[in-house]
């Protein structure tokens, strides 16, 4: 696999598995955070809750002093009733409202506790209208059961609510079941005070059966006490706590059971109680109040302790978000880092290392003067880059030079042209062509006229001018494929392309005619004029031979000199 192809998938892997990380940790986040806002909002919901079931129970105070009252009826009676009722529909509609915002649609959920608030307000209302005789005790406690029956529907409400936020704050739950208690103790409270709704309106002394009731009642009020006082967290030790503790235990439990028991002695004495329901009602109902007061207590702490741990799981969340954004910061930086630092180099280098193994040295290595193992290598690349390209100079100078030795073993030192046994070769391979071509091939052998007298007159560095001109003025005549050479000293040998006796003899003609006419300038600017004698023969056949050829054109050559030079003669 390409190492290009392999980052990329192990950048995108690794990539892949830190943003999964990340991911499943900023969802446990935002979980907790949307959970404690919902908890949050729950709690809220449990004490509207709350409320609505303690002005239910308080609601009942003043029907109990409605259905006491005598005729004519006592408005100021009738007015208390009126209020606590509308107190009651204001706490229920708040939490039918709040209800309904949390589901997002309008709530049926308290449907059932308003039918049976209609019924029971109907009942009550029936009853008082009727004068106080007819108000019998079965009357009379079938309406109050009508309405007992109202605060478990409230307090249904409440411990669906009370069990949601506890599982979202399980710290805060024993918070919470105190204030449920409270909630229950407020109800067995005001229940303690409607059974003496009945004897105190009818006024008649207490039954038996009134005893064990208010035994009962009494009972399961102090049960209730008993269990709110059980320590059971910090927060029972809060001063707070523990005042409006003491406070309930002064107020209710001193001074409102103390009534109640006042009216049981009265009624045991056979004494007249000496208040009606109302007036009992008014002395009662505010003994509760510190029940009251040591619930909200209690769900202001959970209240503070669910806010606190909402803004915590809210700051953990930016926190995580903040560390997931870094952590995907720092990797996408080291990810670019060791592309740009290690894989680029890399491929870089072993781009140039291809090249130079292909002789290509067009591609410097670059980072070179880094001080890290990558530098290290680009160094020793660079080190091996210049190394072949010594090797590849002196490889080209020993290929040069091999070439001008070869040059000169075909040339001659001194004119340029071919020497003897270049020329010798070049003869035997243009023979052998003649005789499987069945052509003739030409020599003309030629040598320069008393050139002795020009070496002895002038010099032999000027002998040696006369024949490197010679050599030029021949060789500028000549067409391709026509070949001159230096035969030795002064004579000069042609081979002309495949050709008879008298166009060799044209050829030499020609030549002759060259040199003659050719002015020669020395270098000391004295100008000669030099002759030359040719000689021609021509081989045909499959016997034909180089060396006879020669043989009969030096034949030729010494009758041309012999016949008086400067002219050409052929083989007979
Ligand atoms: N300068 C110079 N002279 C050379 C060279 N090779 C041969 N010679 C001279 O060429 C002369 C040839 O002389 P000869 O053989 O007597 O012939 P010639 O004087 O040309 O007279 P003919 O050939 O009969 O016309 C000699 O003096 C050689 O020394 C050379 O390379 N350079």
């Amino acid at each position: 696999m390409r190492l290009t192809r392999l980052f990329t998938i192990a950048s995108a892997v690794l990539a892949l598995l830190v943003c999964g990380m990340l991911g499943r940790l900023l969802w446990g986040e935002w979980e907790h955070y949307r959970a404690a806002g919902t908890g949050h909002h729950t709690l809220q919901l449990m004490q509207r809750a709350m409320v609505a079931a303690e002005k239910l129970s308080y609601e009942r105070g003043p029907v109990n002093a409605v259905l006491g009252d005598r005729m004519p009826a006592d408005p100021a009676r009738r007015a208390r009733l009126l209020r606590a009722r509308a107190d009651t529909d204001l706490a229920l509609d708040q939490l039918r409202q709040d209800l309904s915002q949390a589901s997002g649609q309008p709530s049926t959920a308290l449907a059932p506790l308003y039918d049976a608030l209609g019924a029971a307000r109907l009942t009550v209302d029936q009853l008082a209208a009727l004068p106080p005789a007819e108000r019998t005790p079965e009357r009379l406690d079938a309406a109050i059961e009508r309405m007992f029956q109202l605060v478990p529907l409230a307090l249904n409400t409440v411990t669906s609510y009370t069990r949601a936020s506890e599982q979202v704050y399980p710290r805060i739950a024993r918070i919470l079941m105190k204030a449920r208690l409270t909630v229950e103790l407020r109800e067995f409270a005001g229940r303690l005070g409607s059974a003496l709704t009945v004897p105190l309106a009818a006024p008649r002394p207490l039954t038996e059966a009134d005893h064990q009731r208010l035994q009962f009642l009494r009972g399961r009020i102090e049960q209730l006490r008993q269990l709110i006082k059980i320590p059971s967290s910090d927060i029972d030790s809060e001063p707070r706590v523990l005042a409006a503790v003491a406070r309930m235990d002064e107020v209710y439990f001193a001074a409102g059971q103390r009534l109640v028991a006042e009216v049981e002695q009265a009624s045991r004495a056979g004494r007249a109680y000496g208040m009606d329901t109302g007036q009992f009602a008014q002395r009662y109902v505010p003994c509760m109040a510190p029940i009251l007061a040591l619930r909200d207590v209690l769900l202001q702490e959970a209240q503070t302790q669910a806010l606190q741990d909402y803004e915590a799981a809210r700051r953990e969340l930016v926190l995580a978000l903040l560390v997931g954004a870094a952590i995907l910061l720092a990797l996408t930086l080291l990810l670019a880092i060791v592309r740009r630092r290690v894989v680029v180099p890399l491929l870089r280098a072993t781009r140039a290392v291809v090249r130079l193994g292909n002789g290509d040295f067009s591609m410097p290595p670059s980072g070179a003067r880094r001080d890290d193992e990558i530098g290290d290598m680009l160094r020793a690349l660079a080190t091996l880059r210049a190394n072949s390209m010594d090797r590849q100079r002196l490889e080209q100078e020993r290929v040069r030079l091999i070439e001008e030795l070869k040059l000169r073993a075909d040339t001659d030192y001194l004119t340029g042209i071919l020497n003897r046994r270049a020329f010798t070769a070049a003869g035997n391979l243009r023979l052998r062509g003649a005789r499987e071509q069945d052509e003739s091939l030409a020599v003309i052998l030629f040598d320069v006229d008393h050139f002795k007298s020009v070496n002895d007159s002038y010099g032999h560095d000027a002998g040696d001018q006369v024949l490197i001109r010679i050599a030029e003025v021949v060789r500028d005549s000549l067409r391709d494929g026509e070949i001159v050479a230096r035969y030795g000293g002064e004579e000069f040998v042609v081979m002309p392309t495949y050709c008879g006796l008298e166009a060799a003899r044209a050829l030499a003609e020609r030549l002759r005619a060259a040199i003659s006419h050719e002015p020669l300038t020395l270098a000391d600017g004295h100008i000669l004029r030099v002759t030359a004698s040719f000689g021609v023969a021509v081989a045909h056949g499959p016997h034909a031979a180089l060396d006879d050829l020669f043989h009969a054109a030096d034949l030729a050559l010494y009758r041309a000199k012999r016949n008086g030079r400067n002219r050409v003669e052929s083989q007979v």
